[in-house]
Protein backbone atom coordinates (compact mmCIF):
# COMPACT_ATOMS: atom_id res chain seq x y z
CA UNK A 1 0.00 0.00 0.00
CA UNK A 2 2.96 2.37 1.04
CA UNK A 3 5.56 1.84 -1.92
CA UNK A 4 2.33 1.93 -4.98
CA UNK A 5 0.89 4.74 -3.70
CA UNK A 6 4.27 6.55 -3.24
CA UNK A 7 5.12 5.56 -6.66
CA UNK A 8 1.58 7.37 -7.92
CA UNK A 9 2.30 10.46 -6.02
CA UNK A 10 6.16 10.59 -7.66
CA UNK A 11 4.58 9.70 -11.33
CA UNK A 12 2.23 12.96 -10.57
CA UNK A 13 4.61 15.14 -9.25
CA UNK A 14 7.20 14.71 -11.26
CA UNK A 15 4.82 15.24 -14.38
CA UNK A 16 3.34 18.31 -12.81
CA UNK A 17 6.74 19.78 -12.36
CA UNK A 18 8.65 19.15 -15.01
CA UNK A 19 6.26 17.86 -18.49
CA UNK A 20 7.73 19.51 -21.76
CA UNK A 21 10.90 19.64 -19.53
CA UNK A 22 13.41 16.69 -18.76
CA UNK A 23 10.18 14.09 -17.81
CA UNK A 24 12.23 11.19 -19.43
CA UNK A 25 15.75 11.96 -17.42
CA UNK A 26 13.30 12.47 -13.56
CA UNK A 27 11.78 8.97 -14.92
CA UNK A 28 15.13 7.35 -15.10
CA UNK A 29 16.55 9.02 -11.85
CA UNK A 30 13.68 8.07 -9.82
CA UNK A 31 14.25 4.46 -11.01
CA UNK A 32 17.86 5.01 -10.34
CA UNK A 33 17.36 5.95 -7.32
CA UNK A 34 14.81 2.94 -6.25
CA UNK A 35 17.36 0.87 -8.08
CA UNK A 36 20.37 2.33 -5.44
CA UNK A 37 18.33 2.11 -2.38
CA UNK A 38 17.94 -2.13 -3.28
CA UNK A 39 21.28 -2.56 -4.23
CA UNK A 40 22.89 -0.58 -1.16
CA UNK A 41 20.26 -2.36 1.38
CA UNK A 42 20.78 -5.65 0.02
CA UNK A 43 24.37 -5.44 0.32
CA UNK A 44 24.43 -3.52 3.56
CA UNK A 45 21.82 -4.97 5.90
CA UNK A 46 23.16 -7.62 6.64
CA UNK A 47 26.10 -6.48 7.67
CA UNK A 48 24.28 -4.43 10.00
CA UNK A 49 22.60 -7.23 11.50
CA UNK A 50 26.03 -8.93 11.91
CA UNK A 51 27.19 -5.99 13.43
CA UNK A 52 24.09 -5.63 16.33
CA UNK A 53 24.68 -9.69 16.92
CA UNK A 54 28.13 -8.87 17.59
CA UNK A 55 27.19 -5.90 20.20
CA UNK A 56 24.23 -8.07 21.87
CA UNK A 57 25.87 -11.15 22.06
CA UNK A 58 23.04 -13.37 20.27
CA UNK A 59 20.76 -13.64 17.17
CA UNK A 60 17.52 -13.39 18.65
CA UNK A 61 14.30 -11.52 17.68
CA UNK A 62 15.99 -8.40 19.51
CA UNK A 63 18.53 -8.64 17.33
CA UNK A 64 16.32 -8.64 14.32
CA UNK A 65 14.01 -5.80 15.37
CA UNK A 66 16.71 -3.61 16.08
CA UNK A 67 17.83 -3.85 12.74
CA UNK A 68 14.57 -3.71 11.45
CA UNK A 69 14.38 -0.12 12.90
CA UNK A 70 17.17 0.87 11.15
CA UNK A 71 16.04 0.27 8.07
CA UNK A 72 12.66 1.80 8.71
CA UNK A 73 14.80 5.10 9.64
CA UNK A 74 15.27 5.45 6.24
CA UNK A 75 11.39 6.06 5.90
CA UNK A 76 11.94 8.73 8.05
CA UNK A 77 14.05 10.24 5.54
CA UNK A 78 11.45 9.81 2.91
CA UNK A 79 9.24 11.31 5.33
CA UNK A 80 11.08 14.69 5.62
CA UNK A 81 11.63 14.51 1.85
CA UNK A 82 7.96 14.31 0.97
CA UNK A 83 7.24 16.97 3.45
CA UNK A 84 9.88 19.36 2.02
CA UNK A 85 8.69 18.51 -1.23
CA UNK A 86 4.80 19.51 -0.03
CA UNK A 87 6.17 22.86 1.29
CA UNK A 88 8.20 23.33 -2.58
CA UNK A 89 4.93 22.76 -4.38
CA UNK A 90 2.26 24.88 -2.25
CA UNK A 91 4.97 28.06 -2.85
CA UNK A 92 5.21 27.09 -6.39
CA UNK A 93 1.46 26.86 -6.93
CA UNK A 94 0.91 30.54 -4.68
CA UNK A 95 4.21 32.09 -6.75
CA UNK A 96 2.90 30.17 -10.23
CA UNK A 97 -0.55 31.10 -9.71
CA UNK A 98 -1.49 28.07 -10.32
CA UNK A 99 -4.78 27.98 -8.51
CA UNK A 100 -6.06 30.82 -11.00
CA UNK A 101 -4.94 28.33 -13.62
CA UNK A 102 -7.04 25.59 -12.54
CA UNK A 103 -9.43 24.25 -15.23
CA UNK A 104 -11.95 23.62 -12.75
CA UNK A 105 -12.43 19.87 -13.68
CA UNK A 106 -13.81 17.49 -11.05
CA UNK A 107 -11.53 14.44 -10.58
CA UNK A 108 -14.20 11.22 -10.60
CA UNK A 109 -13.08 7.75 -10.50
CA UNK A 110 -15.81 6.99 -13.75
CA UNK A 111 -12.97 8.77 -15.53
CA UNK A 112 -11.46 5.90 -16.06
CA UNK A 113 -14.47 5.10 -19.18
CA UNK A 114 -13.53 7.81 -20.83
CA UNK A 115 -9.63 7.15 -21.10
CA UNK A 116 -8.42 7.15 -24.71
CA UNK A 117 -7.42 3.97 -26.45
CA UNK A 118 -4.23 4.67 -26.32
CA UNK A 119 -3.95 5.19 -22.67
CA UNK A 120 -5.48 1.37 -22.37
CA UNK A 121 -2.47 0.38 -24.78
CA UNK A 122 0.18 2.00 -22.69
CA UNK A 123 -1.52 0.15 -19.53
CA UNK A 124 -1.06 -3.88 -21.89
CA UNK A 125 2.26 -2.95 -22.39
CA UNK A 126 3.13 -1.55 -18.73
CA UNK A 127 1.50 -5.27 -17.37
CA UNK A 128 2.67 -7.76 -20.60
CA UNK A 129 6.75 -5.82 -20.56
CA UNK A 130 6.89 -6.13 -16.76
CA UNK A 131 5.98 -9.69 -16.55
CA UNK A 132 9.04 -10.71 -18.63
CA UNK A 133 11.22 -8.91 -15.72
CA UNK A 134 9.35 -9.08 -11.97
CA UNK A 135 8.74 -12.85 -11.94
CA UNK A 136 11.80 -13.97 -14.15
CA UNK A 137 14.33 -12.11 -11.63
CA UNK A 138 11.90 -13.32 -9.31
CA UNK A 139 12.72 -17.13 -10.71
CA UNK A 140 16.16 -16.49 -12.29
CA UNK A 141 18.48 -17.51 -9.56
CA UNK A 142 17.87 -21.11 -10.36
CA UNK A 143 17.57 -20.92 -14.23
CA UNK A 144 21.22 -20.27 -13.89
CA UNK A 145 21.77 -22.87 -11.87
CA UNK A 146 19.99 -25.50 -13.61
CA UNK A 147 20.59 -24.36 -17.28
CA UNK A 148 24.31 -22.54 -16.94
CA UNK A 149 25.62 -24.90 -14.56
CA UNK A 150 26.48 -21.38 -12.40
CA UNK A 151 27.28 -21.69 -8.48
CA UNK A 152 24.69 -19.90 -6.60
CA UNK A 153 26.99 -17.29 -5.81
CA UNK A 154 27.12 -16.95 -10.12
CA UNK A 155 23.72 -17.32 -10.38
CA UNK A 156 22.84 -14.50 -7.43
CA UNK A 157 25.12 -12.07 -9.13
CA UNK A 158 23.74 -12.62 -12.61
CA UNK A 159 20.17 -12.45 -11.42
CA UNK A 160 21.09 -8.90 -9.82
CA UNK A 161 23.02 -7.23 -12.78
CA UNK A 162 19.71 -5.77 -14.53
CA UNK A 163 18.84 -3.83 -11.37
CA UNK A 164 22.47 -3.04 -10.87
CA UNK A 165 22.68 -1.64 -14.57
CA UNK A 166 19.61 0.33 -14.20
CA UNK A 167 20.91 2.60 -11.41
CA UNK A 168 23.82 4.39 -13.78
CA UNK A 169 21.65 3.58 -16.83
CA UNK A 170 17.93 4.97 -16.28
CA UNK A 171 19.18 8.65 -16.25
CA UNK A 172 21.63 8.21 -19.28
CA UNK A 173 18.80 7.06 -20.78
CA UNK A 174 16.25 8.88 -19.93
CA UNK A 175 18.64 12.01 -21.03
CA UNK A 176 18.74 10.54 -24.69
CA UNK A 177 14.89 10.25 -24.72
CA UNK A 178 14.41 14.15 -23.57
CA UNK A 179 17.01 15.10 -25.79
CA UNK A 180 15.55 12.92 -29.14
CA UNK A 181 11.68 12.70 -28.19
CA UNK A 182 9.73 9.69 -30.07
CA UNK A 183 9.06 7.99 -26.92
CA UNK A 184 7.27 5.15 -28.65
CA UNK A 185 9.81 4.23 -30.74
CA UNK A 186 11.65 4.14 -27.68
CA UNK A 187 9.73 2.01 -25.85
CA UNK A 188 9.39 0.03 -29.00
CA UNK A 189 13.37 -0.25 -29.26
CA UNK A 190 13.15 -1.67 -25.47
CA UNK A 191 10.47 -4.32 -25.97
CA UNK A 192 12.42 -6.04 -28.97
CA UNK A 193 15.72 -5.78 -27.66
CA UNK A 194 14.22 -7.49 -24.50
CA UNK A 195 12.41 -10.15 -26.66
CA UNK A 196 16.08 -10.83 -28.02
CA UNK A 197 17.65 -11.02 -24.73
CA UNK A 198 14.64 -13.88 -23.76
CA UNK A 199 15.12 -15.56 -26.81
CA UNK A 200 18.83 -16.23 -26.33
CA UNK A 201 18.44 -17.02 -22.79
CA UNK A 202 15.81 -19.71 -23.88
CA UNK A 203 17.41 -20.90 -27.04
CA UNK A 204 20.88 -20.37 -27.12
CA UNK A 205 24.06 -21.71 -24.50
CA UNK A 206 25.66 -18.26 -25.10
CA UNK A 207 27.66 -16.75 -22.03
CA UNK A 208 24.14 -15.55 -19.91
CA UNK A 209 25.66 -12.18 -18.98
CA UNK A 210 25.27 -10.68 -22.64
CA UNK A 211 21.56 -11.42 -22.82
CA UNK A 212 21.26 -10.41 -18.60
CA UNK A 213 23.19 -7.30 -20.24
CA UNK A 214 21.35 -6.21 -23.29
CA UNK A 215 18.05 -6.90 -20.74
CA UNK A 216 19.10 -4.59 -17.69
CA UNK A 217 19.69 -1.74 -20.62
CA UNK A 218 16.43 -2.61 -22.50
CA UNK A 219 14.64 -2.35 -19.04
CA UNK A 220 16.05 0.66 -18.05
CA UNK A 221 15.26 2.08 -21.55
CA UNK A 222 11.46 1.57 -21.40
CA UNK A 223 11.17 2.27 -17.54
CA UNK A 224 12.41 5.97 -18.47
CA UNK A 225 10.43 6.03 -22.13
CA UNK A 226 7.01 4.55 -20.89
CA UNK A 227 5.85 6.04 -17.79
CA UNK A 228 5.92 9.47 -18.76
CA UNK A 229 3.88 8.62 -21.88
CA UNK A 230 0.70 8.42 -19.71
CA UNK A 231 1.00 12.25 -19.64
CA UNK A 232 0.63 13.41 -22.80
CA UNK A 233 -2.55 11.00 -23.80
CA UNK A 234 -4.88 12.22 -20.88
CA UNK A 235 -5.47 15.53 -18.88
CA UNK A 236 -4.48 16.94 -16.36
CA UNK A 237 -6.74 16.30 -13.57
CA UNK A 238 -6.93 12.65 -14.58
CA UNK A 239 -3.54 12.33 -14.13
CA UNK A 240 -3.17 10.52 -10.98
CA UNK A 241 -6.39 8.30 -11.86
CA UNK A 242 -4.36 7.22 -14.82
CA UNK A 243 -0.89 6.39 -13.39
CA UNK A 244 -3.57 4.86 -10.15
CA UNK A 245 -4.96 2.49 -12.54
CA UNK A 246 -1.79 1.50 -14.59
CA UNK A 247 -0.41 0.47 -10.94
CA UNK A 248 -3.04 -1.56 -9.97
CA UNK A 249 -3.45 -3.50 -13.58
CA UNK A 250 0.27 -3.63 -13.55
CA UNK A 251 0.02 -5.34 -9.88
CA UNK A 252 -2.95 -7.64 -10.44
CA UNK A 253 -1.15 -9.10 -13.69
CA UNK A 254 1.76 -9.42 -11.86
CA UNK A 255 0.22 -11.26 -8.77
CA UNK A 256 -1.54 -13.35 -11.42
CA UNK A 257 1.26 -14.26 -14.14
CA UNK A 258 3.70 -14.87 -11.66
CA UNK A 259 1.34 -17.92 -10.03
CA UNK A 260 1.10 -18.84 -13.91
CA UNK A 261 4.87 -18.45 -14.33
CA UNK A 262 5.63 -21.01 -11.29
CA UNK A 263 3.26 -23.31 -12.17
CA UNK A 264 4.62 -23.43 -15.38
CA UNK A 265 8.37 -24.03 -14.00
CA UNK A 266 7.15 -26.55 -11.93
CA UNK A 267 5.07 -28.48 -14.39
CA UNK A 268 7.10 -28.02 -17.59
CA UNK A 269 10.28 -26.84 -16.64
CA UNK A 270 12.34 -23.60 -17.64
CA UNK A 271 12.50 -23.87 -21.56
CA UNK A 272 8.16 -23.61 -21.31
CA UNK A 273 8.84 -20.47 -18.84
CA UNK A 274 11.02 -18.51 -21.16
CA UNK A 275 8.54 -19.55 -24.06
CA UNK A 276 5.61 -17.99 -21.64
CA UNK A 277 7.62 -14.52 -20.84
CA UNK A 278 8.21 -14.73 -24.95
CA UNK A 279 4.88 -14.92 -25.20
CA UNK A 280 4.04 -11.99 -22.94
CA UNK A 281 6.82 -9.51 -24.87
CA UNK A 282 5.18 -10.56 -28.56
CA UNK A 283 1.62 -9.01 -26.80
CA UNK A 284 3.44 -6.25 -25.73
CA UNK A 285 5.05 -5.54 -29.11
CA UNK A 286 2.20 -5.81 -30.81
CA UNK A 287 0.57 -3.20 -28.48
CA UNK A 288 3.63 -0.62 -28.84
CA UNK A 289 3.28 -1.23 -32.94
CA UNK A 290 -0.90 -0.32 -32.49
CA UNK A 291 -0.03 2.49 -30.17
CA UNK A 292 2.49 3.80 -32.53
CA UNK A 293 -0.20 2.90 -35.60
CA UNK A 294 -3.18 4.83 -33.59
CA UNK A 295 -0.72 7.99 -32.77
CA UNK A 296 0.72 8.13 -36.33
CA UNK A 297 -2.92 8.19 -37.66
CA UNK A 298 -4.37 10.81 -35.24
CA UNK A 299 -1.76 12.80 -35.91
CA UNK A 300 -0.84 12.67 -31.85
CA UNK A 301 2.44 14.68 -31.35
CA UNK A 302 2.88 14.48 -28.16
CA UNK A 303 3.67 10.60 -28.60
CA UNK A 304 5.91 11.06 -31.12
CA UNK A 305 7.87 13.35 -29.74
CA UNK A 306 8.59 15.45 -26.64
C1 LIG B 1 7.08 -0.09 -8.53
C2 LIG B 1 6.25 0.22 -9.70
N1 LIG B 1 5.13 -0.64 -9.72
C3 LIG B 1 7.04 0.05 -10.96
O1 LIG B 1 6.86 -0.85 -11.71
N2 LIG B 1 7.94 0.98 -11.18
C4 LIG B 1 8.78 0.99 -12.33
C5 LIG B 1 9.37 2.31 -12.61
C6 LIG B 1 8.49 3.48 -12.49
C7 LIG B 1 9.26 4.70 -12.90
C8 LIG B 1 8.80 5.92 -12.25
N3 LIG B 1 8.35 5.90 -10.91
C9 LIG B 1 9.96 0.05 -12.20
O2 LIG B 1 10.49 -0.32 -13.24
O3 LIG B 1 10.35 -0.30 -11.07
Amino acid sequence: IGGESLAVAQNTYAVNWFKGKELNLVFGLQLSMARVGSTVNMNVIGWVYSRIQAVMGSAGHTTLGITLMIAASTCLFSLTCALILGFLDRRAEKILHKEQSKTGDVIKLTDVKDFPFSLWLIFIICVAYYVAIFPFIGLGQVFFIEKFAFTTVQARAINSIVYIISAPASPLLGFMVDRTGRNVLWVMLAVATTLLSHMMLAFTFWNPWIAMCLLGLSYSLLACALWPMVAFVVLEHQLGTAYGFMQSIQNLGLALMSMAAGSILDLKGYLFLEVFFIACLCLALLAVVLLYLCDYYKGNISVRSR
